[in-house]
């Protein structure tokens, strides 16, 4: 399919109470079974099981991800769509993990990504283990990049995902204030300098330490913003046209233009 419906929740969280966060999850499914268009692939915000109570993660992170996989299976499913699962805190015995998972349709998972960069703003290099790796997924046939947060500030990671093909950067967050102008600016220009859509979530509300800034986004390969909500709960939707990808790219094209052999990125 060329053109896919996208839906953005933009839900608040609550401090270290993963239940009352699963059945926040639960009621967005049910408004967005209200809308007039049904979606195709639904993002949720960074963390949304725990937010970020690190001190507690031992006692209240999801272990293996089997609460997020049951609930996200369970209604993608019930509502035939792709779900990029916001990120949750995963316990493994390697450690814990800030993880999306992607669940197809059909329930089961089709990627998982672990935060590679570790935002020590906010103390997760204490808490949290880092990811290993950056690979991209298919999501149903669209090739995708699924990133968290921080990790926008690395356009190198993103450049990497959309050489390999990337279509569409699908982003989870908790930012928070007073960096609004840096998330809004950072994801347009992801966006343009790799012609590739850009979804992002982030979440709505506060906890002990931050404000978060809403201002989740749908922006085009041109840099235009197809969807943006304000700082409050709120679902945001729009279309993506895999074909203006191509169109974009064909215009400028900045990937067969790179020297490469003038830049040196392992300084
Ligand atoms: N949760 C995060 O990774 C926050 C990143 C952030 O606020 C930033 O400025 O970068």
């Amino acid at each position: 399919m060329s053109t896919l419906n996208i839906a953005i929740c933009q839900i608040d969280i609550a401090f270290g109470q993963p239940e009352q966060n699963e059945a926040k999850i639960r009621g967005s499914f049910a408004k967005l079974a209200e809308q007039e268009t049904k979606p195709d692939i639904v993002l949720f915000p960074e963390l949304w099981n725990t937010g970020y109570d690190l001190t507690r993660l031992d006692e209240i992170a999801d272990e293996e991800g089997q609460s997020t996989k049951a609930l996200m299976g369970e209604l993608a499913c019930k509502y035939n769509l792709h779900i990029i699962a916001g990120s949750i805190a995963e316990k493994t015995a390697a450690g814990i993990y800030n993880t999306t998972f992607v669940f197809a349709p059909d329930g089961q998972v089709i990627h998982e990504y672990r935060k590679a960069h570790l935002f020590r703003l906010m103390d997760e290099e204490k808490f949290l283990a880092p990811g290993q790796s950056l690979a991209g997924c298919m999501i149903g046939e669209m090739p995708a990049l699924v990133q968290i947060c921080y990790d926008i500030r690395f356009p190198e990671s993103i450049r990497s995902g959309a050489l390999a093909g990337a279509e569409v950067l699908f982003v989870s967050a908790e930012w928070p204030h007073p960096r609004l102008t840096h998330w809004r600016q950072l994801l347009i220009a992801r966006a343009i300098e790799n012609q590739m859509y850009v979804v992002a979530c982030n979440r709505a509300g506060s906890d002990p330490k931050n404000t978060f800034c809403g201002h989740s986004l749908i922006i085009d390969p041109w840099g235009e913003i197809v969807a943006e909500a304000g700082e409050a709960e709120e679902i945001i939707t729009g279309t993506i046209d895999r074909a203006l990808v191509a169109d974009v790219r064909s215009r400028i094209p900045i990937f067969a233009d790179r020297r490469t052999d003038l830049y040196d990125l392992n300084r």
